[in-house]
This record gives structure tokens, C-alpha cells and sequence, in this order.
């Protein structure tokens, strides 16, 4: 059994709530332990998983926030630097699941969110691990 870091931004509280109600069941249905970490916003993810990772303690990372358009150019800004974050991780070598959901209005993202429905948090987990797997197979 090995932990899973679950790293979220906190930026809509009630819409997360659903993203780690089912990333912590898809974490917990495979036989994993998780922590949850917590920053502000989406564009933290990426830095507070590559500060965590360095206690070595964690074997995955699932980031998971929500982005919902605006009027200005931030959405971008918000939506791709932490998609480019993550990625930027994934490609050293970290099982990261990216759960940041990028939309354009609140009922989008609750369809989304709710693990009843879209159930992207339990998807944005079931992606870490599976790179865990593979890096376990390729990589030991
Ligand atoms: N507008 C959204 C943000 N913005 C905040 C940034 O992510 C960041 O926390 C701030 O710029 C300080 O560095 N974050 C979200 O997660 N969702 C949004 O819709
Ligand atoms: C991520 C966003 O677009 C949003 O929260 C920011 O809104 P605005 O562009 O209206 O400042």
C-alpha cells in the first residue's frame, strides 16, 4: 500500500468537496492510503506538489481544482499554466492525475465535479495511478 498526495485549490469550496469525495473513493477502492494538501487557487498545484514531492513520501499526485471563465484573460493564464505545471511534472517523471476542471460556468462543473455524474476527481485519480503502475513496471 502506498500514499497518494491529493493536492487541491480551494478556490470554489463546495465544488471541491465533490472532486475529493471521488478521487479519495477511486484512491481508497484501490487499496491506497491519501493525504490532502490545500492551496488558494489552481495556479498553486503545480509548485505545492513539486514541494511536496520532495519529502519522498508520496508514490502519486492528484491536483484538483476548479476554473470557471471570467471576463478577463486570467481564465487562460489560470487554466493553462497549471495544465502546462503539471505536465511540465509529468514529464520528470511524477504519476500526476490532473482533476483541474476548466469551464465555463458553475453548472458545468458541478456535472462534472459530482462523482455521481462526470466524477472527475475519481477519474483525475485513477489516471495518477495509473501512471504510478507504469512507472512501477518501467521504472522500478
Ligand atoms: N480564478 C481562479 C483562480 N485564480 C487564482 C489563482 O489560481 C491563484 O491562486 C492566484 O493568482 C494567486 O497566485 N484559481 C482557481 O483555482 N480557480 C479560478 O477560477
Ligand atoms: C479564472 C477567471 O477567469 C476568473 O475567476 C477571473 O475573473 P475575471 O476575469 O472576471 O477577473
Amino acid at each position: 500500500m502506498s500514499t497518494i498526495l491529493i493536492a487541491e485549490a480551494r478556490f470554489y469550496p463546495h465544488l471541491n468537496d465533490m472532486l475529493l469525495e471521488g478521487a479519495r473513493a477511486a484512491i481508497e477502492a484501490a487499496g491506497h492510503k491519501h493525504e490532502t494538501l490545500t492551496v488558494p487557487g489552481a495556479l498553486e498545484l503545480p509548485g505545492a506538489i513539486a514541494l511536496a514531492a520532495r519529502s519522498g513520501r508520496f508514490c502519486a499526485f492528484v491536483a484538483l481544482g476548479v476554473v470557471i471563465r471570467g471576463e478577463t484573460y486570467h481564465f487562460e493564464a489560470v487554466s493553462n499554466e497549471s495544465a502546462r505545471g503539471l505536465m511540465d511534472l509529468t514529464l520528470q517523471g511524477f504519476a500526476i492525475g490532473n482533476g483541474i476542471l476548466t469551464v465555463e460556468n458553475e453548472e458545468q462543473a458541478r456535472v462534472r465535479a459530482d462523482p455521481r455524474l462526470g466524477n472527475k476527481g475519481g477519474g483525475a485519480a485513477e489516471a495518477a495511478l495509473s501512471l504510478f503502475q507504469l512507472r512501477e513496471k518501467y521504472a522500478p
